[in-house]
């Protein structure tokens, strides 16, 4: 098998030497293609690779029939809409710290030219024009930089902005004073830092929330004379009300690698002495670009041959020492799934998930996304995987529980999965059996031991001399060959199960033949 790699923006061809090596990829690099055309080829890929210029929107990801991977060789993926991604089964993956470094620096040397109009000075110098007084500039010593967004970048940001003797105030969600305290800056909330701030700077994603999160009220709180960087992505600051700010006198300076369109159409900001600007080049390093390529291609490459990712956007990534204690159970779950949606009459309304044993101390989260995987293909085919299990679970409203007990229930670990439908509630258990793979040990409250695997009949009865031969008689008249057979029963005489597993899959003829039978309430077909 050969899976056919597409890289639609430059990426370092050091940093995609891995995917090169490779077996079984092949790779094509077209980086100039409009979003037409990349519309038409789009069909041909399983992977994209990616970095911030090629805008994968809902439009070209319904036309890739065949995409399994989007690989973001850097840190932001507001390019890439990853809802329909989800939706679509399409694992987005990214290089989250490969850039970090360079993403900082180049923020600090955007800081210190705005700050030291370096290259406003070197222009006017360029024309031959020995000017001195027009390119006064400001320290940084003593200042207070204002960060909103203390993450990666963020935080790289405030450690040297102290190497440059400045105070630090930072906003985060996810900064609490004391973590503030360990890493020696202030905290206060978006409004303390831009009132308390002579320079800031932004470095959150650009998400609804920060979209605009610098706009005309936020300049209208800062400090005269304040000077403003983003190296982010254009769009946190508002660039009308930044124009307008700068224009009144308010803003001295700004510094900008991003835009709110890129490539740059409006070029009015430019056009003020007061900015400085660069065409989004903060991860533009050797060092960065070959290490976003090189994570980048390593997660291709582990996507395709073992199933796994580090770094997925859409899908929780799971450490690899907890992936070795699941992954014997994937197979288990997802046939729990299917056998209780080929069990059940109607479509599930909640979903009970317990895991015992072993289970009860390990991330489970994977174990739950393959049951819903196999429960929810039986009504939606095979575009749910474990990408968007969760998501069409949502979608459909089906309640997901999940649980666990450290109770043994007599086996090393048991995944129940209990589901309720508009008809009733429906059961089944499953364990691992060391050595000897899956079992079904329980359906509804009937102890059983069947491999959850091939054809299966599950037969409601009423315990009845008589009523197994009568079942084996008429399968074997229609050529059914039975393989094992399990019964049981609530008490003598009452209510019974069998479950039967056969050669080959039973016609719908054969099985109205066995509800037809008196003693005999429901017969469910059952393919895994
Ligand atoms: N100019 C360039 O070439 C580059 C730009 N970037 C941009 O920088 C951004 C930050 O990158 P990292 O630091 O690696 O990401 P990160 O995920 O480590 O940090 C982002 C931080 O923003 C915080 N945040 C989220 N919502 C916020 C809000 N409403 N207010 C304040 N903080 C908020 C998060 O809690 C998080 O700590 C990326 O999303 C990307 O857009 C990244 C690399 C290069
Ligand atoms: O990593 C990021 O978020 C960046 O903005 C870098 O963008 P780029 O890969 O240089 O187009």
């Amino acid at each position: 098998m050969t899976y056919k790699i597409l890289i639609s923006d430059p990426l370092s061809e050091d940093g995609i030497y891995p995917l090169r090596q490779a077996d079984g990829f092949e790779i094509t690099m077209e980086t100039k293609m409009t979003p037409d055309e990349l519309g038409e080829r789009i069909g041909e890929f399983d992977a994209l690779l990616v970095r911030s210029q090629t805008q994968v929107t809902r439009a070209i990801i319904e036309k890739a029939k065949h995409l399994k991977i989007i690989g973001r060789a850097g840190v932001g993926v507001d390019n890439i809409d990853l809802e329909a991604a989800t939706e679509h089964g399409i694992i987005v993956v990214n290089a989250p710290d490969g850039n970090t470094n360079s993403a900082a620096e180049h923020t600090m040397a955007m800081l210190m030219s705005m700050a030291r109009k370096i290259p406003q000075a070197y222009y006017a110098l360029r024309n031959r024009n020995w000017d001195r007084k027009s390119f006064v500039g400001v320290e940084l010593k003593n200042k207070t930089l204002g960060v909103i967004g203390l993450g990666r970048i963020g935080a790289e940001v405030a450690a040297r902005a102290k190497g440059q003797r400045m105070n630090v105030i930072a906003y985060d969600p996810f900064l609490t004073p004391e973590k503030a305290e360990k890493m020696g800056v202030d905290f206060g909330s978006v409004e303390d830092v831009v009132k308390a701030a002579d320079f800031i700077t932004v470095h959150t994603p650009l998400l609804k929330e920060t979209r605009h999160l610098i706009n005309a009220e936020a300049f209208r709180l800062m400090k005269p004379g304040v000077q403003i960087v983003n190296c982010a992505r254009g769009g946190i600051i508002d660039e009308n009300a930044l124009f307008d700010a700068i224009q009144s006198g308010k803003v001295a300076g700004a510094a900008l690698d991003v835009f709110e369109q890129e490539p740059m159409v409006d070029f009015r900001l430019l056009d003020l002495p007061q900015v400085v600007a660069t065409p989004h080049l903060g991860a533009s390093t050797v060092e960065a670009q070959e290490i976003v390529a090189v994570d980048v291609s390593n997660d291709v490459i582990s996507y395709f041959t073992t199933g796994t990712v580090r770094n997925s956007v859409n899908l929780p990534s799971v450490p690899k020492e907890v992936m070795a204690k699941i992954e014997p159970y994937f197979d288990l779950a997802e046939r729990l799934g299917i056998f209780l949606a080929d069990l059940a009459d109607g479509t599930a309304e909640e979903v009970n998930i317990q895991y015992a044993g072993e289970l009860a101390n390990i991330e489970v989260g994977p174990l739950t996304r393959n049951m819903l995987k196999g429960l929810l293909k039986r009504y939606l085919g095979e575009i749910v995987n474990d990408v968007n299990a969760a998501y069409f679970a949502e979608l459909k409203g089906v309640t997901v529980t999940e649980s666990k007990s450290t109770a043994t229930k007599g086996f090393t670990n048991l995944i129940t999965v209990e589901i309720k439908t508009a008809k009733g509630v429906r059961k089944a258990a499953g364990t691992l059996l060391n050595g000897q793979g899956a079992r079904i040990v329980k359906v509804d409250d009937y102890l059983v031991d069947v491999a959850p695997k091939g054809n299966i009949l599950f037969i409601r009865h009423n315990d009845r001399p008589g009523v197994i031969g009568r079942v084996g008689t008429l399968l074997g008249e229609e050529n059914v060959n039975i393989a094992t057979m399990q019964v049981g029963r609530s008490n003598a005489g009452g209510d019974a199960i069998m479950l039967l597993t056969i050669d080959k899959a039973a016609e719908q003829g054969s099985l109205d033949q066995l509800e037809k039978l008196t003693e005999i309430e429901k017969v469910k077909a059952i393919s895994l």
